[in-house]
């Protein structure tokens, strides 16, 4: 018996059909929905009863904001595992069937708040999270903080998992900590963190702090998966700062300098002013905002409720003009390409065809024999020639 019938997946079915047929939409839309519907059931073989029960105890565990189904269910996104990997798939799919039903109880605009959060190693980040989370669970949010850490995908190794990072904030129940995944590419780790935001928002959590440090490519990764990004910037000065791209403060919608107490006040102010007027000079990626830089300190909690409230402005801006819903649905579009250049590049990578041909080609090119373009050229063609 295929997925399409099982009552899962007609479940499935039934809530996006439904969902489809509440707004009434062109024809077009449902047998666009129909030919998805099909892909998925053929993607996916029948789930087995113990399958159904695995999904259906974890949906419900996760819609009821339970946070060891919300841990499990992440998991299951993370696997590398085949059938589980289909599993989650599956489970995805249900959870964002039910949040779009949230978002259309919400006049359509997104129900949480995706921040994302980068800094240079030291920066204050973990501190900064902490304080923040503390302050946002004491006003009801529920806060989810998701990490990115770009050193797990080439050395396997930890720029942030390894010591105890925001301990007051994993103890709070309203509260929802998850470290990066220990391994993987970073598109990999960028698609079970893209996943893993999604579930969150299933189970209820209202703010979602993406956290990452700003070595690599992970902060342009985490920027294209939030609402808002934030750049922390410790008040140190030359060497220190140089470190931190042009590329990616023109993405910042705010930049926080950190630890203004004591004796860094002053130099937070004359990173402060620098950086106001660095910005002023780079091009514009909102019609609705503009980027700010303002001053906070963790330890003495200054500056923590107004960096909030530039947030809170931020969203509603953003909400009101539109163009948030405008990102998500752009990003969805660069998740998605991302995620078909992964797939395609380890396809060609393992093609037999490409795996015969390839040391030799190497090996020719390193020589100087033959030029990188015609290598990739023989490459290709034997690749299709064989595909075909
Ligand atoms: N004076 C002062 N020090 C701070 C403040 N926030 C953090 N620090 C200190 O800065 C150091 C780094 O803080 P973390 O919060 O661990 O920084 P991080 O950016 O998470 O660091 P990584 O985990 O290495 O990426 C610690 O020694 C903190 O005590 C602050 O507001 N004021």
């Amino acid at each position: 018996m295929r997925l399409l019938h099982s009552p899962l997946f007609r479940h499935i079915i039934a809530t996006n059909t439904c969902l489809c047929h509440s707004k009434t939409p062109p024809n077009h839309i449902c047998k666009q929905w129909r030919a998805v519907s099909t892909a998925l059931n053929q993607h996916i073989q029948d789930l087995s009863g113990s399958e159904q029960t695995l999904l259906n105890k974890l949906y419900a565990g996760l819609i009821g904001g339970h946070r060891a189904s919300l841990a499990e269910s992440i998991t299951l996104v993370e696997t590398q595992h085949l059938r589980k990997k289909e599993l989650a798939q599956v489970l995805l799919q249900r959870v964002l069937a039910f949040r779009r039903e949230q978002e259309s109880h919400n006049g359509g605009k997104p129900v949480a708040f995706r921040v994302g959060l980068s800094g240079p190693p030291g920066a204050g980040k973990s501190s900064f999270i902490e304080v923040v989370g503390k302050i946002l669970t004491g006003r009801g949010h529920k806060v989810s903080v998701l990490a990115v850490d770009p050193s797990s995908c080439t050395t396997g190794g930890s720029l942030m998992g390894d010591k105890t990072r925001m301990t007051e904030l994993s103890r709070d129940m309203n509260a929802f900590i998850r470290p990066s995944p220990t391994s993987g590419t970073l598109g990999g780790v960028t698609r079970t963190t893209n996943e893993a935001i999604v579930l969150c928002e299933g189970a209820g959590y209202d703010v979602i702090l993406v956290e990452t440090v700003g070595v690599g490519q992970s902060e342009f990764a985490v920027a294209d998966m939030v609402d808002m990004f934030v750049l922390l910037i410790p008040p140190a000065g030359g060497d220190e700062l140089q470190g931190i791209k042009r590329g990616i403060i023109e993405r910042a919608d705010l930049v926080v300098v950190t630890k203004s107490d004591g004796d860094l006040v002053v130099p937070a102010r004359r990173i402060q002013a620098e950086y106001t007027s660095a910005m002023k000079l780079l091009r514009r990626q909102s019609r609705s905002w503009n980027p700010k830089v303002v001053r906070a300190s963790s330890h003495s909690v200054e500056g923590i409720s107004e960096v909030w409230d530039e947030m809170r402005s931020y969203q509603q801006v953003m909400l009101a003009s539109g163009e948030l819903q405008g990102r998500r649905r752009a990003q969805q579009k660069v998740w998605m390409w991302t995620l078909i250049q992964e797939n395609v590049l380890a396809h060609f990578r393992h093609h037999p065809a490409v795996r015969e041909a390839l040391p030799q080609l190497e090996e020719r090119v390193t020589r100087g024999d033959i030029s990188p373009g015609l290598a990739s050229d023989l490459l290709l063609k034997s690749f299709l020639s064989s595909s075909s």
